[in-house]
């Protein structure tokens, strides 16, 4: 908590600091109108009463500009925060915005956790901000303390404790502000399923199976259980906020009361002066407003920490991944990659690979094959550094991955993915994007993946925006979508690690023939300019037998590994495999 106070102190400083100042300064200001109109009043009353014009009328004035004051500061103050915070937080949008966008690895999508925390600032720095401001109230509260304490205290010492009536109603509101946080962080779960599925409703390829029978109903079944559990767990915590306002609102009552009844009796006996009774009167109402505007403050200025908490925990994170070590990554590549005894597991989740040993020769062609689910997407995103070994060591040419800074081993490598992106950009910066210092030199990646056939169909080539998030964009088919992503990974023009996790998939069998075609002849290309060595996920056979290493991966565990003629000479998993696809399309 105090580092996020601190961080948002450095940003107004930073971003607005005469305004952050002003800030400063109109809240200390107005925290002195109440207590001036406290003493203006009691000033007043006593010269009513002893008939002195002398302290009557420097009451009134008092009383009035003090009431003025009061009114007109707040709302200045109110404007104030809302500029600061506004400006301050746009500025903080923007760094969100940039570390969102340039995370090196995918850990954060991959963590409900971590994805809850990205959720709670992607895109609101300026709520965070106003709502983080409004910590400043809580300092115009403690100024007024100061001489709210101060002029009891000129009542009689025992007065002065008054303000310790709040303790009460602080501690309990801190407390329920606290259940209330926790609440919000359990309830994300529902409430981000429950917006998964009906962002679901919307997608075309859901939207095409759900129209066809009674499932979009089962899913909006699901969806409004998730929303009600998550609007009950935040109404359970909003009870208990209620209850312990209420419960200090009474301490508070009853102790205003005590102190009224006392400063009475100090003025029934000549101890104090009638106008006493109306400083401990007015204050003890103004401790009820400024209890009133700490709780909200306290419950804003939290809820705004809190994102703030999220935003240093994001910053963290992109530094801790951006810039592991100082290693230069090698030119080219003579040994290879090596796995040794490598472990990796999601979250808490039971290892989903274990025990991996394993080098992938500088040069060379590898194939990762096997079951769904045994781990081949996982081992891959582990060779581009995308996630982190739970244990073991990854080496590159003899130096830990870990060692090299993770955008520049990420620029020389280069993937197409079975789950690739449809960004929506024009289709050639859409290829171009697979390597940005080269974006708009794109045509024999192009021609390699297939795009080029795709940009001829398009009313402006290259030039026509893609998708349908923009008015303009034009859709694409599935398999044109795939030529596109499949253009992209050939972009990199000396990757040491390229990785083809099945990045034919929504291809026809002659495209399919093409693609792999190009790709091999890049592999060949990237061997011999840099030892890079190729990686190809796949299901299909024909495509795996001509690789030079073939691992056979099951249940997370590497159980086979040789060429293909080595592999059906030993008559295992992989030949039985190979066997049973060759029965198939026989
Ligand atoms: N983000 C994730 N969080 C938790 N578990 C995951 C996540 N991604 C994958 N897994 C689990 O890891 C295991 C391996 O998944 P992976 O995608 O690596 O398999 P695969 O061999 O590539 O499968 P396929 O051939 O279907 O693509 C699966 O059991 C899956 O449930």
């Amino acid at each position: 908590m105090v580092a996020d106070l601190r961080l948002v102190v450095n940003l107004c400083r930073r971003y607005m600091p005469r305004a952050s100042l002003w800030l400063l300064l109109l809240t200390c200001a107005t925290a002195l109108a109440p207590s001036t109109l406290a003493l203006g009043m009691q000033s007043m009353l006593d010269g009513v009463l002893t008939h002195s014009l002398a302290k009557v009328w420097p009451g009134v004035v008092e009383t009035a500009v003090s009431g003025a004051f009061m009114v007109a500061g707040r709302r200045v103050v109110a404007v104030q925060q809302t500029i600061v915070g506004q400006t301050v937080g746009t500025h903080l949008d923007r760094k969100i915005l940039n570390l969102c966008a340039t995370l090196p690895g995918t850990a954060h999508v991959d963590d409900p956790a971590a994805l809850y925390r990205v959720e709670q600032v992607r895109g609101l720095g300026v709520r965070a901000m106003i709502l983080s401001v409004q910590a400043v109230t809580i300092m115009r509260a403690l100024v007024w303390l100061v001489f709210a304490v101060i002029m009891l205290g000129t009542v009689h010492p025992l007065l002065a404790l008054l303000p310790a009536a709040a303790l009460p109603s602080l501690v309990l509101v801190r407390s329920s502000a606290r259940s209330l946080a926790e609440a919000r962080q359990q309830s994300a779960e529902h409430h981000r399923a429950a917006q998964h599925l009906l962002v679901e409703f919307l997608t075309p390829a859901s939207a095409k199976e759900l129209r066809g029978g009674r499932s979009g109903g089962y899913l909006r079944e699901i969806a409004r259980q998730r929303r009600e559990s998550a609007v009950a767990q935040m109404a359970r915590a909003q009870r208990r906020v209620m209850i312990g306002t209420l419960v200090g609102a009474v301490a508070l009552t009853v102790s205003c009361t005590a102190a009224l009844l006392f400063a009475a009796h100090l003025a029934a006996s000549h101890a104090a002066s009638p106008g006493s009774v109306l400083l401990v009167l007015t204050i003890g109402g103004q401790l009820r407003a400024q209890c009133a505007d700490v709780f909200d403050s306290l419950r804003m200025s939290a809820r705004g920490l809190e994102m703030i908490g999220h935003y240093r925990w994001l910053a963290a994170l992109h530094r801790e991944s951006a810039s592991k070590g100082g290693s230069p990554v090698p030119t080219t590549l003579t040994t290879g990659i090596e796995l040794r005894d490598v472990v990796f597991r999601y979250g808490s989740a039971e290892p989903t690979l274990e025990g991996i040993d394993l080098l992938l020769p500088a040069g060379a062609t590898v194939a990762l094959v096997g079951l769904h689910g045994s781990g081949k997407s996982t081992l891959v995103k582990l060779l581009l550094g995308m996630v982190q070994p739970t244990s073991g060591r990854i080496t590159v040419d003899g130096v830990p991955l870990d060692d090299f800074r993770r955008e520049q081993w990420c620029a020389r490598t280069t993937a197409a993915f079975q789950d690739f992106s449809r960004f929506p950009l024009l289709a050639g910066e859409d290829v171009g994007v697979g390597d940005l210092s080269r974006l708009t030199d794109i045509d024999d990646a192009a021609r390699r993946g297939g795009a080029e056939a795709v940009f001829n169909s398009l009313p402006h080539g290259r030039h026509t925006r893609l998708g349908t998030a923009f008015g303009d964009g034009v859709g694409l088919s599935g398999g044109q979508w795939q030529k596109i992503a499949a253009s992209r990974a050939f972009m990199r023009t000396d990757p040491l690690l390229a990785v083809l996790d099945e990045p034919t998939a929504a291809l026809d069998a002659d495209s399919e023939r093409q693609v792999y075609h190009q790709y091999n002849e890049a592999a060949r290309t990237w061997r011999t300019a840099s030892g890079g060595i190729t990686v190809l996920v796949s299901h299909r056979f024909a495509t795996v037998r001509a690789a030079d290493l073939i691992v056979v991966l099951a249940n997370g565990h590497i159980v086979e590994t040789g060429s293909h003629r080595q592999l059906m000479a030993r008559n295992g998993r992989y030949a039985e495999l190979y066997r049973l696809q060759e029965a198939a399309y026989r």
